[in-house]
Order: C-alpha cells, then sequence, then structure tokens
C-alpha cells in the first residue's frame, strides 16, 4: 500500500486470496438496518462484516465466526481482503475492529486448521496468519480494537495488531499469549509484538507462564489502553479514534512505520523459514496430541 510520500507499508505478497472464497458472499453491499445514504451501506463477507460511515471516514469492522471468532482460514482471508478493501478507498481513515460474537472478541488460531490436518495445509495456513498480522500491524489506517470478549493467543495478537485497545470490563474477558499451556510456542514475531507493547520482562514473564490478564492486570501491564463498562466500548472506541485521527495522516503513517517497520521486515526475511518451523513443529506426533488433548477438553469443558 503506497502512503502519500510513496512509502510502501506492507507487500503485496498475498497468496491467493480470491481462490479461498469459494461460496462466500464477499464484496456484496447492502444497506445497514434503518440506513438510508451512502455512509450507512455496510458491506464484508459471510465472516466479517464492515458498517463503514463514510461521513466519519471510519469503518467498524465486526467479526463474525461463531462461536468464537477462531481464525479460520477463511476469516484469516476475508480479514485481508476487507482490510485491503478500505486501505484502497481513501474515504476511510480508520477500522475500529470488534467482534459481534457474544462474549468473546476472538479465541485465536482455529485449531481445527492444524488439527490432523497434512503439512501443506498448516503451511497454507500458516502464510496466511502471517499475511494478516503484516497487513494490520503496518496499516496505513488507525486501528482500534474494541474489544468486546475473551482475547486470548491469536486473538489478542489481533489486537496489538491494532494501534490502540480498549477492553470491556469484564472478569472473563482474559486476554494474553497462553501458547505454552497449549504445549505450543510462540513464534519471534508474536513475541516481538508482545515485547513491543509490554515491554522485555514482562512479556519473559507472561510468555512463560502463558498468562491470560484479566481487564484491570491487562491495563497495568500495558495490554490495553482503556479498561470500561461493557456499555462503554464502541463509544469509548469511537473517542480514541477521534483521537487518533487528530494528528495528520501521513505524519502519524510515516511515525508508525518508522516504530513497526524492523519488527514486521524481521519476519519478512525469514517468512518462509518460520512457515517450515512452524510446520514442522505443529505437525510432529507430540504437539499433534496436545492439540487434540486440548481441543477434546475445550469440547467437553462445554457440557
Ligand atoms: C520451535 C518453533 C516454533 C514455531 C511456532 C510453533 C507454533 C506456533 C503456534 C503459536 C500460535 C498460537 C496462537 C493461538 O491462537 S493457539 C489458540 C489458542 N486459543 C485458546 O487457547 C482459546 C481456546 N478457547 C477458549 O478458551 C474458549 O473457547 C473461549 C475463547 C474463552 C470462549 O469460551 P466459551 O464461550 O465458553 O466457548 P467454548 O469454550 O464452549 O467454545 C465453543 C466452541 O468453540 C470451540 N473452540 C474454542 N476455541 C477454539 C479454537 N481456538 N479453535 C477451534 N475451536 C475452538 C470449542 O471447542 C467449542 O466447540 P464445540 O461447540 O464443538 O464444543
Amino acid at each position: 500500500m503506497a502512503l502519500a510520500s510513496g512509502v510502501r507499508f506492507a507487500p503485496r505478497a498475498l497468496l491467493r486470496p480470491w481462490a479461498l472464497l469459494r461460496g462466500t458472499t464477499l464484496g456484496r453491499t447492502e444497506p445497514a438496518a434503518g440506513g438510508g445514504g451512502d455512509g450507512a451501506r455496510r458491506f464484508g463477507s459471510q465472516r466479517v462484516l464492515v458498517e463503514p460511515d463514510a461521513a466519519s471516514g471510519v469503518a467498524v469492522m465486526k467479526l463474525r465466526n461463531p462461536p468464537v471468532n477462531a481464525l479460520s482460514l477463511e476469516l484469516l482471508t476475508e480479514l485481508v481482503i476487507s482490510l485491503e478493501k478500505l486501505e484502497n478507498d481513501k474515504t476511510f481513515r480508520g477500522i475500529i475492529l470488534t467482534s459481534d460474537c457474544p462474549r468473546v472478541f476472538c479465541a485465536g488460531l482455529d485449531l481445527t486448521e492444524i488439527c490432523g490436518r497434512n503439512p501443506a495445509h498448516c503451511a497454507e495456513y500458516w502464510k496466511a496468519m502471517q499475511e494478516l498480522w503484516l497487513r494490520m500491524y503496518l496499516s496505513s489506517l488507525v486501528l482500534v480494537a474494541a474489544i468486546n470478549g475473551a482475547c486470548p493467543a491469536g486473538g489478542c495478537i489481533i489486537a496489538l495488531s491494532c494501534d490502540c485497545r480498549v477492553l470491556a470490563d469484564n472478569p472473563k474477558y482474559r486476554i494474553g499469549l497462553n501458547e505454552t499451556l497449549l504445549g505450543i510456542i510462540a513464534p519471534f514475531w508474536l513475541k516481538d509484538t508482545y515485547v513491543n507493547t509490554i515491554g522485555h520482562r514482562a512479556s519473559e514473564q507472561a510468555l512463560q507462564l502463558g498468562s491470560l490478564f484479566p481487564p484491570a492486570e491487562a491495563l497495568q501491564v500495558g495490554l490495553v489502553d482503556q479498561v470500561v463498562p461493557e456499555d462503554q466500548v464502541q463509544s469509548t472506541a469511537l473517542s480514541e479514534m477521534a483521537r487518533w485521527l487528530a494528528v495528520p495522516d501521513h505524519a502519524r503513517q510515516l511515525t508508525k512505520n518508522m516504530m513497526r517497520k524492523a519488527t514486521a521486515d524481521r519476519l519478512l526475511r525469514q517468512r518462509d523459514a518460520d512457515t517450515q518451523n512452524f510446520v514442522s513443529f505443529v505437525c510432529r506426533d507430540s504437539i499433534q496430541k496436545s492439540l487434540q488433548a486440548y481441543l477434546e477438553k475445550l469440547r467437553q469443558r462445554k457440557g
């Protein structure tokens, strides 16, 4: 995506997103309930609902992959495409990312995408995860996460890729990278994103312990910027957005790039190796067994 200055952020290296959208409704535009003019038209796909407000230049992007917004390959792909669509439309300067699923912002990786799957599928899946992170982390738009539910692991990474985070004050809405508790390891770029947000020592502790922070602790450690009553998450996200949009785009964008580019470049330089590491790691028998056991535990917990 080219900035006004000609600086390029993320590379356009995306896999084959359209090929993944067989049977989806991406690109469909329909009037929002009660809406009228252009600013009230919404678009999106099966799993990502976009409510654009042309007047303010802000779009609300809602994850809707029930029950828990697990990051399936389709959801990852649809997110990248919706993001790209908004970035290419000069009307928009900011996105508020939130969940359409009750009580869960995003449950992280869809474990069914890496459990019992062949290496080629795991590789394709991981590349899509890398792509979304790169696109979000380097987005020229202001991204504000309105976290209205639980936000573990990959969900936390989605939130940390935004510029600002507002979390609903509910003790069940915990946020953090809990990978170690599943017997898996956050790759270096997830770790880097964590360190960039909460610092080295706090990350060292939280990553090893697989900590999931309740709202007050998440605020204290710096994982989120505001904790507010649940019914004020959207309005607070909008106020935050206004604060970020008060800064001239070019200055804010170039500063964001300066702060984040080295971290993104590190993945870009080793993307293939990172994919191979991921695939060989998750395809190990021992890892497959612990993922299977974890999924089983989640399923049983329900009853
Ligand atoms: C040395 C080289 C290293 C290279 C790198 C190696 C590995 C890198 C991998 C690292 C990256 C990992 C990031 C991740 O995101 S891992 C995923 C972690 N996610 C979690 O631990 C969250 C698990 N889920 C929950 O804790 C809860 O579901 C909840 C989000 C808090 C919501 O709770 P609740 O509302 O009570 O819903 P249920 O628990 O009843 O779940 C409903 C339903 O959804 C299924 N499900 C939940 N989470 C997932 C998931 N992540 N993937 C797939 N499916 C999920 C759950 O099983 C239920 O299914 P059923 O309705 O069929 O019972």
